[in-house]
């Protein structure tokens, strides 16, 4: 008797399907060709709650709340798909749990009779953590289907040890993805390193990386680990590394070919263990076709690509989003319909940056707990009106800039060159403080 038809005759004995669906590790329905659900297992009511018997529940209704199924309430459905491919057919889904909406991974796997009719389908529902449907502060948030076709690239390569290069525009979540990339992975107890490679000069990125001994360089007054000692057991993210030099690019090649490295002005050979992340906002290909990109990097590090969409192509995501930044200013506050609007009808350059710079400003601005469309749009002209007074803008940062390089020059000297405790005194990331030093070139040798 073959495997299919023990199953089969299994399910006709309504007292052991639930029994069957245990033998899933993972969350399992058992659903008719009808979208009835037949039973479920402890996985699942653990994890989406009791099933109610009564009614003769539906796929759709309990993990969607829809009155019909999926692909007419406009949603991919994975059980049609699976009736007419004959194959397990795979989805990444919003349901309904217990902790509200979240993102689950649909597995729907079609069961044969001795006919090879289509008798039931086993449906296994893996939550993905990564991401939410709603609500929460650690999260990338989202919904929309180029949100949800890049989620899925990250659940598929998470928890491998390929090499992802993250592709997109400024501010699309670059290194928010390679945070839960990292978080999702084998390594997310160990450290997430990052270096922004933009504007840094090669001997810098070289320190930074593979750090230096004592005496290396003018100001090199002790020993210092580099980063991917930092990262060693866990990732290594490297932002704008379409910026980077192709003398930088040698090295990081054999860094990435090797796994090992000498620190500067050293001459021991140190290996590390990490995973390997880079993002950048340039065409790559372009760069190669120039001579400015080496192509042998460019296959090291673009093992596994992912698109990140740009917000002009997510804007079904905006109403989720602004919800999002405006509860992390203040809970009391709320958006009307028609400012919503205008933020859906603007076209993004910073792209979701962008957004929560406007809805940044918009809690400064508004003068209620409402915030509507002329505080939205007097937000959107403000970076409008500064794009078109260049000759304000500069004279005015200027000056700004100037302020701003020395108190930076001076708290590295209070600091002896530490960039965590500046960061911190500054009140900035540890990122922005590398683009800002570098902006102003203030070495570690300067203080
Ligand atoms: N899906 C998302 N859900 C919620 N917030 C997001 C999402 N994607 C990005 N953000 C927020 O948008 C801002 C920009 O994201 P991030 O810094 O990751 O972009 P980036 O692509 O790395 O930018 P850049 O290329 O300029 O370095 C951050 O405040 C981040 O928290």
């Amino acid at each position: 008797m073959t495997k299919i038809l023990r199953l089969v005759q299994i399910m006709q004995n309504h007292d052991n399907m639930g029994q069957m669906l245990e033998a899933y590790d993972v969350p399992a329905i058992l659903v008719t060709a009808d979208y009835e659900i037949l039973a479920s297992n402890t996985k699942y009511r653990e994890s989406f709650g009791e099933i109610d018997w009564q009614t003769k529940p539906r796929c759709y209704a309990v993990s969607h709340g829809y009155n019909r199924p999926c692909d007419q309430a406009g949603e991919d459905c994975p059980l049609l798909a699976a009736k007419e491919s004959k194959h397990k057919e795979t989805v990444l889904h919003i349901h309904q749990t217990p902790n509200g909406r979240e993102h689950v991974d649909v597995e729907m796997i079609p069961i044969f009779d001795e006919q090879d009719q289509l008798s039931f389908f086993v449906e296994l529902l893996k939550p993905v953590p990564l991401a939410s449907g709603s609500l929460g502060t650690q999260k990338m948030l989202g919904s929309s289907q180029a949100f949800e076709r890049m989620l899925r690239s990250v659940t598929q390569v998470a928890n491998s040890n390929a090499s992802v290069l993250l592709l997109g525009e400024s501010g699309t979540g670059k290194e928010l993805v390679s945070q839960t990339i990292h978080m999702a992975s084998k390594r997310s107890d160990q450290a997430l390193v990052t270096l922004e490679c933009s504007g840094l000069s090669e001997t810098l990125i070289e320190s930074e990386l593979f750090g230096h001994k004592k005496g290396a360089f003018t100001g090199a007054n002790s020993d210092k680990p580099g980063l991917v000692e930092k990262a060693h057991g866990g990732t290594l993210f490297l932002d704008e590394i379409g910026d980077v030099s192709l003398a930088t690019q040698v090295k990081l090649l054999r860094l990435i070919e090797s796994k090992t490295f000498r620190r500067v002005g050293g001459t021991e050979v140190r290996t590390a263990d990490f995973r390997l992340i880079c993002a950048t906002h340039r065409d790559l290909a372009n760069l190669i076709e120039q001579g400015l990109f080496r192509l042998d990097l460019y296959y090291r590090i673009n093992v596994f690509p992912i698109l990140i969409p740009s917000l002009d192509d997510r804007l079904s995501d905006i109403p989720q989003l602004v919800e999002h930044f405006l509860r992390l200013e203040d809970e009391s506050l709320h958006i009307t319909q028609s400012a919503i609007d205008v933020l859906q009808h603007h076209r993004y350059r910073g792209n979701i940056r962008e957004l929560r710079n406007i809805i940044d400003r918009a809690v400064v601005l508004c003068e209620t707990n409402i915030i509507d469309e002329t505080v939205i749009t007097e937000c959107i002209d403000l970076d409008r009106s500064l794009h078109h007074a260049p000759s304000l803008t500069s004279k005015h940062a200027l000056s700004l800039r100037d302020i701003e390089a020395e108190y930076l020059n001076d708290l590295m000297k209070q600091c002896r060159g530490d960039k965590q405790k500046v960061a911190n005194i500054a009140k900035v990331s540890l990122r922005t403080l590398y683009r800002k030093l570098d902006r102003y070139a203030i070495s570690e040798a300067d203080t």
